[in-house]
């Protein structure tokens, strides 16, 4: 199969799709891979080093794209690239359609075949290609966070693990999955109060036996959130409905009752945020302050790490890849029942049925698609 590896451009985004230790175990299949030239270095990976695993460097990337079967990327495709698809591509990366309807329309109009990383899923009911920028995005949250509270960037001036004889900050972290727990590590290491909201009382009860009651767990309803913004010095929004635009849990009414310089990190931005004052940020601006309320809301927080973010992605992005790679991505679906749910657009058809309700459109059902 012909398969091709753009370089991002997305602001800041730094990551690459497929490592050249990927690029190896693609050329040994008998596959061709194309990368664009200078895709990996951001990541540290020169195009020799590419070339030594049997790639072929291409520095034209109208070309790169037309010649390509299989696209791999790492963030949502960009406006110009969305304008290089075709009915002969089919596309690998990050999506999170239902925050994004104008990007949604355009992957339809393409006829592309588009598989997103998000809503792949495993035996064990998570999101094992999710899980690894997750647990980047969640212990970068926190960094993210402490930084916004200094005075020069607009915060409050707290330092979160206090002093002898100051009280630590207080940081809630609302929705304790991957991102979640990860961020509530990374508190706890710094010596913050730190508290969990979630509801999912299971997941509640993993965190409450693994951090033994060094992490509060709380229920997640309107009055614990209400609690919640009253008191922490820093919020981060971690939820997550698969697939689905983020519920909003924190209205601007409630953020009067914030303190001053307080900071809310939003990482479900991605799918459109739990706050309803967020709007994507990026990192060359990374905050801007509502009501007196620092706001962090960087859709591709990984990229800023891309080196152990490309890492961590790719190990879990590449037995999907070469299933795409080796079966064709109708057979690599049929076969795996956990890979089927990450098909998002097929032939001008929404297949994933959140992000079709998110607009209003019809659903195409997914395992009838790879049937035919
Ligand atoms: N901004 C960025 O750069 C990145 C963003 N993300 C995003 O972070 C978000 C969280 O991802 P994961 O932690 O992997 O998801 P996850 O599925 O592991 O965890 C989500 C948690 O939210 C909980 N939840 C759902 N609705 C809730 C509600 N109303 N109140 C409280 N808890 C609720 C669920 O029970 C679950 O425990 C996703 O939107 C993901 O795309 C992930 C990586 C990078
Ligand atoms: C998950 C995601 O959107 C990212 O890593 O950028
Ligand atoms: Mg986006």
């Amino acid at each position: 199969m012909e398969i091709a590896v753009p370089k991002e451009i997305k602001n800041h985004e730094y990551r690459v799709a497929l490592t050249p230790t990927g690029a190896r175990e693609l050329t040994g299949r008998g596959h061709t891979v194309w990368i664009q030239a200078g895709a990996g270095e951001g990541a540290g990976f020169s195009d020799s080093d590419y070339e030594a695993a049997g790639a072929k460097v291409e520095a034209d990337v109208e070309a790169l794209w037309q010649n390509a079967e299989l696209i791999l990327k790492v963030k949502e495709p960009q406006s110009e690239e969305v304008a290089r698809l075709t009915p002969n591509h089919t596309l690998f990366t990050y999506l999170h359609l239902a925050a994004e309807e104008t990007l949604t329309k355009g992957l339809m109009a393409s006829g592309a075949t588009c598989i997103a990383y998000e809503t792949i899923t495993d035996v064990r009911g998570g999101l094992p290609l999710l899980a690894p920028m997750s647990t980047v995005a969640g212990r970068m949250a926190v960094q993210a966070g402490a930084h916004s509270l200094e005075k020069a960037q607009g915060g409050s001036g707290v330092l979160l693990p206090g002093v002898p004889g100051v009280a630590p900050g207080k940081v809630t972290v609302i929705g304790g999955g991957v991102v979640g727990e990860n961020a509530a590590r990374m508190a706890l290491g710094l010596g913050a109060d730190v508290t969990i909201l979630d509801k999912s009382i299971a997941r509640l009860e993993v965190l409450d036996d693994r951090y033994q009651g060094r992490i509060r767990t709380v229920y997640s309803t309107a009055d614990a959130l209400d609690q919640a913004v009253k008191e922490s010095d820093l919020i981060i929004g971690a939820v997550l409905i698969p697939g689905a635009a983020a519920p909003k849990l924190v209205t601007r009414a409630m953020l009067v009752d914030m303190q001053p310089g307080s900071v809310l990190v939003d990482v479900a931005i991605d799918q459109g945020g739990c706050f309803e004052t967020s709007k994507p940020t990026t990192h060359a601006e990374p905050t801007y302050i509502v009501d007196g309320i620092v706001h962090y809301c960087v859709a591709n927080m990984p990229g800023a790490v891309a080196r152990t973010s490309t890492l961590g992605l790719t190990n879990a992005t590449l037995p999907f890849v070469l299933a795409l790679a080796d079966k064709g991505w109708q057979r690599a679906l049929k076969d795996d029942p956990h890979f089927l749910p990450g098909l998002n657009i097929h032939g001008g058809q929404v297949t994933y049925h959140a992000v079709a309700e998110a607009f209003g459109l019809e659903s195409a059902d997914p395992a009838s698609v790879v049937a035919r």
